[in-house]
């Protein structure tokens, strides 16, 4: 379980605040107006920003001052992360060793491996450039199914794909997550993209609220999110 408790993340007059707990291997969207802090959400729990107040804790521990290469975390940003001069297969020898080097041929065969398991198989000597949107996306996911770590944190990261390519995206997700029993938060402005996650943490007002129900949540929105969604 990933527990943030009583945590406060100040960035310049910009404050947020947390106290909720979720659950491991749970479908978690992150929703709420532009500037209400999704992304400071996800930056404090990946290592990236240090709270003012409070505790980030996984399975009883407390990861507050960690690393962010020391915590259990795996993100995936809306750039997709992938160097490019460099060919998949060397840009998935880099999640498993992140200090460069040789990948030993263990190391191949996870990567290919990977590449099979998210529709790219034989095509690790390509760079990024020459890969569609959606084959960028899956090399994505590949290297977060390398990175084997059991939160897994994506901040709109196929917000530049169409809605039928996305919502394939999102199915592919939920089964590399599944295969591997990852707590996956997703930020998205698309309540669709939210109803594909079973719950959804609201971020607003200064808050990020406990997780909801995401389908309840839609189905009755608070006032901050009915304003956001357009339903005033
Ligand atoms: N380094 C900083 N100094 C001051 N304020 C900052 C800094 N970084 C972010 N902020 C402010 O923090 C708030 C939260 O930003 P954040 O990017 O987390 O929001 P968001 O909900 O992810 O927004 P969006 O949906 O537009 O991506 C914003 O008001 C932003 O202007």
């Amino acid at each position: 379980m990933l527990e943030l408790k009583d945590l406060r993340i100040e960035a310049g007059d910009f404050a947020l605040e947390a106290d909720l707990d979720l659950a491991s291997g749970g479908r978690i969207a992150v929703i709420g107006p532009s500037g209400a802090g999704k992304s400071t959400l996800l930056d404090a729990i990946a290592g990236f920003r240090a709270p003012s107040r409070g505790q980030v804790i996984w399975n009883g521990r407390d990861i507050t001052d960690a690393p962010p290469a020391e915590r259990p975390v795996g993100v995936l940003f809306q750039d997709q992360n992938l160097f490019p001069h460099l060919d998949l297969d060397r840009n998935l020898a880099l999640a498993l060793r992140p200090s460069g080097g040789r990948p030993t041929k263990e190391e191949r065969a996870r990567i290919s491996d990977a590449l099979e398991r998210v529709g790219l198989a034989g095509l690790g000597a390509r760079k990024p450039g020459a890969l569609s949107g959606g084959q960028q996306s899956r090399a994505a996911l590949a290297r977060l199914l390398l990175q084997d770590r059991p939160v897994w944190l994506l901040d709109e990261p196929f917000a530049a794909l169409g809605p039928a390519l996305k919502r394939e995206m999102l199915a592919l997700l939920d089964e590399t997550a599944k295969a591997q029993g990852a707590l996956v938060l997703l930020v998205t402005h698309d309540p669709k993209d939210a109803r594909q996650m079973t719950e959804t943490v609201l971020v607003a007002d200064g808050r990020a609220e406990a997780p909801v129900e995401t389908e309840a949540l839609l189905a009755d929105p608070p006032p901050s999110l009915a304003a956001y969604l357009g339903q005033e």
